[in-house]
């Protein structure tokens, strides 16, 4: 049996076919069964009543047509009269019957789009959040597959596929059953009419559903495309744009990319144009020959050809086919239209179905890999944090940026780690968090780790494990691999670089360190105090309620230092409630010099009790660190206390000597 959710069933499903022709509205209505049952009767239910309205309104009013000659020589009064006031009533009923089945449609597609649009969205932020680390949201493929699924590259999302497959299904029903009323009438051109629509509806479709599938290949352009429409757009580059003059070169880049990737769909536009030129000439043959079949009916002797079928009504012209019969068949070859005709419908559905297979694909990707640890990590490390080893080359890099690092961090201690730009530091810290895993020598050649284990082809090696000679991480002696990995990132607090700036309140902005304790409020007045944060709050319109987003109705936004206050009481917050490392990346860079000469004051208290490890090129921050560590070639070059290594006269005293003396 399988133990597949509903919703994941439906997708898979979804995902192992081509859209078009195979698309079926099997896939789109599990979608939609997923999320609502009661929302797939009310489609059903359109669908069937937007099937018959369209032939149901010209049978009506042919009727209508067929009974005024009688009435009008007998009176309304008459039989005939009588009979001409029911068909009206019932073409009025009929026709008001199909006006409101229009705004129906859009209601029960708006609700459908929204469920759906809920709940693969859910999947989809599930999936990527599932990897340990964050390696995959690097990945091209991976942004690829996200940026089909959700939809925003052609503007034609999946939430929209149930109700879009019930239109096209309504509109093709109608025109058969258009073609089935003449038919009734002769047979012969009922058929044929049936054979030419659909004949010329599958021609059409598979180039659109061909052009749908190709545009699967061009994500990437797309997505550069979009890039610089939203580099353009966004306060962050606002700025440097106008400062720099960037804004003809980015509007440029972006009609460039465009261009290209619309360009690269030329052909498949093209193949859909000849296809509906050479259509156009079939139909318009079939459709002149219905009209003079109907043409040569009417203008026969009565009683004769449609006429003797009695289909509506008996009203005649004179001779030949009758007045009803005529005015229900001359635009019943306009219903009959609807069986061949690619809709607007169809098109969004196989645009919608075509990135369906993203969702499932993207899941399977970043399945959680068998290695990773299930031990909990609560209260880790009471002794020491030891890299051996340690390994690690970015994705397509030609090197290691990390070459074999051995540290030992004790428990309570600080550890402070300098080195040159692109030294490694922000990377090693990164392994020590295992937002990424040690790695380097793995099959794919150092390829990343998505979610421990994995290649970014999907592929494991065979004992499941992808890390080949990358070191590892001892947390007390457990390989860091072995412990669960949410578990011992929670054990770790953060002050990153560039911190995140949430758009909520100040005072959350803070609590978020440890999302499941927002309402120690105490706890999070005494890491901003802690933090020197407190300061900044009391300066706020607000206070603790300021949102920190100008785009939000009263808010504002901070400093660079200002934040950064904030993300270290984020952090002091998190070790509040449990982390018992504190990583410290670059902390006072954006602080002035009295800000840092505080920082530099509190260290201690800071870190007391705390396994720190801070990274700085100020060395009035690194010096008051139990120990420093100079990270130089990939490797551990020097250890010791600020003074031993000035003493020591390597690397370090070099680098210390430079900075001070340009304040001597
Ligand atoms: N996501 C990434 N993909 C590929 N290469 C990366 C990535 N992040 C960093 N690198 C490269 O890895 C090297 C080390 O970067 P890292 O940020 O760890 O250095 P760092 O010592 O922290 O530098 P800085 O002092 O400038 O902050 C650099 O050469 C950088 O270009």
């Amino acid at each position: 049996m399988s133990t597949l959710s509903p919703a994941r069933q439906a997708a898979r499903s979804a995902a192992g076919a081509v859209p078009g022709e195979r698309a079926t509205g099997r896939q789109a209505m599990r979608l939609l069964a997923a999320s609502s049952r009661p929302l797939v009767v009310g489609v059903v239910a359109w669908t069937v009543a937007s099937a018959l309205a369209p032939a149901l309104v010209v049978v009506a009013l042919g009727a209508v047509v067929g009974a005024v000659t009688a009435a009008a020589q007998h009176g309304l009064g008459s039989a005939d009269g009588h009979r001409l006031l029911v068909a009206l009533g019932l073409a009025a009923l009929v026709y008001a019957f199909s006006l409101v089945l229009e705004p129906i449609g859009t209601a029960l597609g708006t609700a459908a789009r929204s469920r759906i649009t809920g709940a693969l969205q859910g999947r989809l932020l599930a999936a990527v959040a599932t990897p340990v680390g964050t390696g995959h949201l690097e990945d091209p493929d991976v942004l690829d597959r996200l940026a089909r699924a959700e939809g925003g590259l052609t503007g034609f999302f999946p939430g929209d596929a149930p109700v879009t497959w019930a239109g096209a299904l309504a509109t093709r029903l109608s025109g058969y059953l258009g073609c089935v009323v003449v038919a009734v009438a002769n047979w012969w051109i009922g058929l044929g009419l049936l054979v030419m629509w659909v004949l010329v509806r599958r021609i059409v479709l598979a180039a659109v559903v061909r052009q749908a599938t190709e545009h699967r290949g061009r994500t990437t352009a797309m997505r550069r495309a979009w890039y610089f429409a939203a580099l353009g757009s966004k306060a962050a580059a606002a700025k440097e744009i106008r400062v720099f003059g960037l804004g003809p070169w980015v509007a440029g880049r972006f009609g460039d990319e465009f261009g290209a990737a619309i360009r690269s769909g030329a052909a498949g536009l093209r193949s859909l144009h000849r296809r509906a030129a050479g259509t156009f000439l079939v139909v318009l043959a079939g459709t002149t020959a219905a009209l003079l079949v109907i043409g040569g009916d009417a203008r026969g002797p009565a009683g004769t050809g449609l006429t003797g079928t009695g289909l509506v009504g008996t009203g005649q012209i004179g001779t030949g086919l009758g007045l009803a019969a005529l005015a229900t068949l001359l635009p019943m070859l306009a219903v009959t239209m609807s069986a061949g005709t690619v809709t607007f419908d169809d098109i969004t559905l196989a645009w919608t179905l075509a990135g369906l297979p993203d969702v499932d694909g993207l899941e399977a990707r970043l399945a959680p890999a068998p290695m990773t640890g299930a031990r909990d990590a609560t209260g880790l490390p009471r002794g020491a944090i030891r890299l051996e080893g340690v390994r690690f080359r970015y994705p397509g890099q030609e090197s290691d940026v990390l070459a074999g690092v051995d540290l030992e961090l004790r428990a309570g201690t600080s550890t402070a780690i300098v080195g040159v730009n692109g030294a490694g530091k922000t990377t090693l810290v990164g392994l020590l968090s295992r937002l990424r895993d040690p790695g380097g020598d793995g099959p794919a050649d150092g390829d990343p780790i998505l979610g421990g284990g994995r290649t970014p082809d999907g592929s494991r090696t065979p004992d499941g494990s992808r890390i080949l000679g990358g070191g590892r991480i001892l947390v007390d002696g457990t390989d860091a691999r072995e412990l669960d990995p949410a578990s011992w990132q929670r054990q770790v607090a953060m002050v990153p670089q560039a911190p995140v700036h949430y758009p909520a309140s100040a005072y959350d902005n803070v609590a978020f360190g440890a999302p499941e304790h927002l309402d120690d409020r105490e706890g999070v007045l005494a890491a901003a105090e802690r933090a020197g944060f407190a300061a900044v709050v009391a300066t706020l319109p607000a206070g603790w309620d300021t949102m920190l987003a100008r785009e939000l109705p009263g808010g504002v936004d901070l400093s660079g230092g200002q934040w950064q206050r904030l993300a270290l009481a984020r952090a002091l917050f998190a070790t509040r409630h449990g982390a018992g490392v504190l990583v410290l990346d670059e902390p006072t860079a954006a602080l002035d010099v009295r800000g840092e000469a505080d920082f530099y004051d509190r260290f201690l208290g800071i870190t007391e009790g705390l396994t720190t490890v801070v990274i700085s090129h100020r060395f009035s921050t690194v010096r008051r660190a139990d120990s420093i560590c100079v990270l130089d070639g990939g490797v551990i070059t020097e250890r010791g206390t600020h003074d031993e290594l000035v003493a020591a006269g390597g690397t370090y005293a070099r680098m210390y000597a430079l900075q001070a003396e340009r304040f001597a």
